[in-house]
């Protein structure tokens, strides 16, 4: 039907070869991206069956997860990464691949870099072996994570067979308080609808304060679109989506600019559209978010009490809150401002872009970390460290008694040398929180990045609007 079709349909309809079964798609993969960390059993598998890669030009590959991120690290410096590297390397030298290696300027966590580097673009689909592909969404493009299986079947044939998924609205109305930024959007999102709200739903995020966000703000909404069960967030490219895109190193140029302008200016979702499910944020009533269990929807206002679980009726999510507050060592009732952290880590694909430091760097500076707290700072990508480098942030943070590492994904999941150590707590901006995800025993925090500087020097939980002037 003319003009009652959504965002998502858009892409959908535009990128469908054929239907296979009912319900089930051939679908066009626009943009490919491959990390060491789920990769090699794909090439394998092609190697196996001795098949080439479709359409190298259209895939790139980055080192970012099994990787030291200290200073003068190398593909090497991590032990257990080695070997992933390596193969990496081996993998796009075969098949012709674009790799962006640990020391090219370019390199960092892939969906960081996608978007960066305009390999994202609006109105395209975009798949990578990574569940948190659905941050390049917020540039208006299809973006989601697929298993090693598939990774190996769009390398085969650029395409990749899926079920259509339903569509849902989320509508984030209203006005944002003092030190409310996307993180504590995304997390009250979650808090408010559960867990498992997205699943086999394909999530548009919209709203006048959606329309407000920047660029890197609106990837750390759709970042987070996995961690409520939806494979994908799509945030519709406007004007703000243009201006970010225009001139970057893989966005179409001259004559393909104009033409392509065109076209994103048609995707957003027509009036007349119906979604299967609609959902409204009324965004004046959040506060800084912080969690204070096992998944992001343990999640209230900083100062709000940890809830009772026996005031909850149903029984398996009262026996989930028990498990959630045994495991952090924490009391329903019990505020958590003040809770003693060990470890403030900011970085991971949610919040490790430059706005991110810049707000934590607004907070931290002129002031010093709490003399037993480890607090370090990961930049997103090597262009992210070298832009807050040349705003002198690394000198903000570490006069403060910050560290200043490398890019990559770092101490969000602890498969390399970053980890917060057992029974230590950590407030952190990274995207999950379950048990042992930051090293084993480890406990998480999670919150927006002014968050947790804030709790970086106060060395315990805080309201970061006492920190903002
Ligand atoms: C390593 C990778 C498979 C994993 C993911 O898919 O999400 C990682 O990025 C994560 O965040 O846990
Ligand atoms: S930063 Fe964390 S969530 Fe993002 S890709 Fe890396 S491991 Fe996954």
């Amino acid at each position: 039907m003319a003009n009652s079709e959504t965002l998502f349909d858009k892409i959908w309809l535009s990128h469908v070869i054929r239907e296979i079964e009912d319900g089930v798609f051939l679908l066009h993969v626009d943009r490919h991206m491959v990390h060491e960390c789920t990769s090699a059993a794909a090439f394998e598998g092609l190697k196996r069956a001795g098949r080439k890669t479709r359409n190298p030009e259209l895939t790139y590959a980055v080192v970012d997860h099994i990787l030291s991120t200290a200073k003068g690290r190398t593909g090497e410096t991590f032990a257990g990464g080695r070997e992933f590297v390596q193969l990496l390397r081996e993998n796009c030298q075969a098949h012709k691949i674009e790799l962006i290696d640990v020391d090219d300027p370019r390199q960092g966590i892939v969906h960081v870099i996608a978007p960066e580097l305009g390999i994202v673009l609006p109105g395209t689909t975009l798949v990578c072996g990574d569940s948190h592909t659905a941050t390049c969404g917020g540039l208006g493009c299809w973006a989601w994570g697929i298993g090693t299986s598939e990774v190996e079947h769009v390398l085969a044939t650029q395409t990749i067979v899926q079920r259509r998924p339903k569509r849902m609205r989320i509508n984030f109305e209203g006005k944002l308080n003092r030190g409310v930024y996307a993180k504590d959007l995304i997390l009250r999102l979650i808090g408010q609808i559960g867990v498992a709200a997205g699943r086999g739903y394909a999530v548009e995020y919209a709203g006048s304060v959606i329309r407000s966000l920047s660029i890197e703000e609106r990837q750390t909404i759709c970042n987070m679109s996995i961690e409520f069960g939806a494979r994908a967030g799509l945030i519709a490219a406007d004007d703000v989506t243009f201006e970010y895109l225009h001139d970057l190193p893989y966005s179409p140029k001259g004559e393909m600019w104009e033409q392509s302008l065109a076209y994103w200016r048609s995707l957003p979702t027509d009036p007349e559209a119906v979604f299967d499910r609609e959902v409204d944020v009324d965004c004046t009533s959040i506060g800084p978010q912080v969690t204070w269990g096992t998944t992001p929807e343990d999640v209230g206002s900083v100062s709000d009490p940890i809830p009772d679980p026996a005031a909850v009726n149903d029984l398996a999510r009262r026996a989930a809150m028990d498990r959630s507050l045994t495991y952090l060592g924490l009391e329903a009732g019990q505020s958590l401002e003040g809770l003693t952290v060990d470890v403030a880590f900011i970085g991971s694909c949610t919040n490790s872009r430059l706005s991110d430091i810049e707000a934590a760097a607004e907070v931290v500076r002129g002031r010093k970390v709490a003399s037993h707290v480890r607090a370090l700072v990961v930049p997103g990508s090597a262009q992210v460290k070298h832009a807050a480098e040349s705003l002198g942030l690394d000198k903000v943070f570490l006069e403060a008694g910050f560290e200043w590492r490398e890019a990559g994904c770092s101490m969000c999941v602890a498969i390399n040398d970053d980890f917060v150590g057992p029974g230590k707590r950590c407030i952190s901006t990274s995207n999950r929180n379950f048990e042992g995800r930051q090293g084993q025993k480890s406990r998480t925090h999670l919150a927006s990045p002014a968050s947790v500087a804030a709790a970086a020097i106060a060395g315990a939980v805080t309201d970061v609007r006492r920190y903002l002037t």
